[in-house]
């Protein structure tokens, strides 16, 4: 049967990237959707805006929403300090298996720990199962129509503290306009919005940073 993009993205990542060199899976992806595929990475971009956030943040605990292929896992992972690991979640076992193995590709398994399953059914199980209490870093790039009810459910769970940063992908393309109505009007955050371009094009798009004021 057909491969699945995915699947021809992954090939991509072990014929032109470096075992081991994250950058050059960043840029092998990158280089396979301007080139012959798109696909809905957060792209470079957005990735950088995304690498100078978690670069400030310099978290401690890292949650991602969305893992899909990967791509933004490397680049967050490549960034963390020794000894930090990140939390990704991914609900579709095909798509966690190439992510799994763009992961390792790049050298950053020890750094990552892919859960399959779904955001709302694993936020309420977080902190007993990975023993964290709160987040410093969260980046939601999952299904437009869950961030708003996921940011409600780390509030619920207490998984958020003063301080805590969301970064959210794609608030105008496609866009997440209950999400940015709730954290730009809420007092409890203090949002800003990073614009750049929808990954691989022209159109607009941009990122939401949204800081807990506890
Ligand atoms: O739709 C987009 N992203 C949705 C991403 C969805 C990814 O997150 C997983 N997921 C979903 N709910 C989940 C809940 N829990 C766990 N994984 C979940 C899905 O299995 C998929 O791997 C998108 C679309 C465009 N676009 O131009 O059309 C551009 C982008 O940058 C995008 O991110
Ligand atoms: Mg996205």
């Amino acid at each position: 049967t057909r491969s699945t993009r995915p699947q021809r993205m992954l090939k991509a990542v072990q014929k032109n990237a470096t075992k081991g060199n994250p950058q050059s899976v960043i840029s092998a992806i990158d280089y396979f959707c301007k080139n012959s595929e798109w696909a809905m990475n957060v792209g470079d971009e957005k990735g950088s805006i995304l690498d100078s956030v978690v670069t400030e943040v310099n978290p401690s605990t890292v949650l991602e929403l969305g893992t899909y292929c990967g791509y933004s896992t490397v680049r967050i992972a490549r960034l963390l300090s020794p000894g930090t690991k990140l939390i990704t979640l991914e609900f579709n076992p095909a798509y966690a298996a190439v992510a799994r193995q763009i992961i390792a590709y790049a050298g950053l398994q020890d750094k990552v720990t892919l859960v399959e399953g779904s955001s709302g059914e694993w936020i309420p199980q977080i902190k007993e199962r990975f023993g964290i209490t709160t987040f410093d870093f969260i980046f939601l790039d999952h299904w437009k129509d869950q961030y708003l009810p996921d940011i409600k459910l780390f509030e619920e769970c207490g998984l958020l503290r003063k301080g805590s940063v969301l970064l959210a992908d794609n608030v105008i393309c496609p866009g997440a306009p209950d999400y940015l109505e709730y954290v730009r009007n809420s007092p409890r955050y203090e949002s800003r919005y990073y614009p750049a371009h929808l990954e691989y094009t022209k159109l607009e798009d941009g990122l939401e940073k949204s800081v807990f004021l506890g």
